[in-house]
């Protein structure tokens, strides 16, 4: 298993993903993912040369039987504030609204109701749990169901909001994040959503695993690929 804070830390540092004086949100789901990050944030605030505030916030979504107590003793115990924000989304998206491809409203929602909150308590900065295999899927969904050849950035900023968004896991494996939750036993909140395991991302990461049973090689290359802009020569 690979270290996930090396790994972290190198991205942020070659990506110069925080500036001095950052005030940072982390977007906590409650999943693997956000919650690790959290934890590698707030290990990583203790020495890193470069100093910034750190918080953690979760929307949510108003779904029935949301229990984020188990977030919030761990937010204790990082000493990392910790904002709920409750919300309506679940209730439009699914009852209201009646939407047959859900993700992306609730999606877009989510940030909205983010940024409002970022905004309240003067965060500049919102980190992300996505990690590498996140970025393969998203590059297949992109060519499979949008015909472009597009994934997710290490960084962005976003001018209408003034946020800057941040990926530190996008060099790091699903696979170490995994390792590295149940070898610490942080816990993981169960995902409240009814479309959870059953979205497009999710059939395409099934879709890579196939590829990399038949090729184990399959995955390193095609994470070169996407690094390789020096051969990209594509119908020129
Ligand atoms: N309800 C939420 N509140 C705050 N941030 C969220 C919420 N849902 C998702 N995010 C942020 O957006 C990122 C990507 O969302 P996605 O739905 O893919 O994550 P997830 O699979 O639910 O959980 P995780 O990525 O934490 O394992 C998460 O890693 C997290 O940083």
């Amino acid at each position: 298993m690979n270290n996930i804070l090396g790994s972290m830390r190198k991205t942020i540092q070659e990506q110069e993903m925080i500036q001095p004086g950052d005030r940072i949100a982390v977007g906590l789901s409650g999943g693997k993912d956000s919650m690790a990050l959290l934890h590698e944030l707030s290990r990583f605030q203790k020495f890193s040369p470069i100093p910034f505030e750190l918080e953690a916030i979760t929307i949510d979504m108003g779904f029935n039987n949301f229990d984020l107590d188990a977030a919030k003793v761990f937010c204790n115990q990082l000493a990392v504030p910790y904002r709920i924000e409750k919300t309506d989304i679940a209730k439009i998206v699914f009852e209201i609204r009646e939407e047959k491809n859900p993700c992306a409203l609730c999606a877009n929602m989510r940030r909205g109701a983010l940024s409002k909150v970022m905004n309240d308590r003067n965060l500049n900065v919102l980190a992300l749990g996505h990690h590498a295999d996140d970025a393969l899927s998203t590059l297949f969904l992109n060519m499979l169901y949008a015909g472009k050849l597009n994934s997710l950035e290490y960084s962005s900023y976003l001018s209408r909001t003034a946020i800057t968004v941040i990926r530190p896991f996008l060099d790091t494996a699903e696979a170490d994040i995994i390792g590295f939750i149940k070898s610490n036993c942080i816990p993981v909140l169960k995902s409240p959503c009814p479309m959870d395991r059953h979205t497009k991302r999710e059939d395409m990461s099934q879709l890579l695993k196939t590829i990399y049973k038949d090729n184990p090689h399959s995955r390193k290359n095609l994470l070169t690929a996407m690094r390789n802009e020096n051969q990209c020569n594509l119908f020129k």
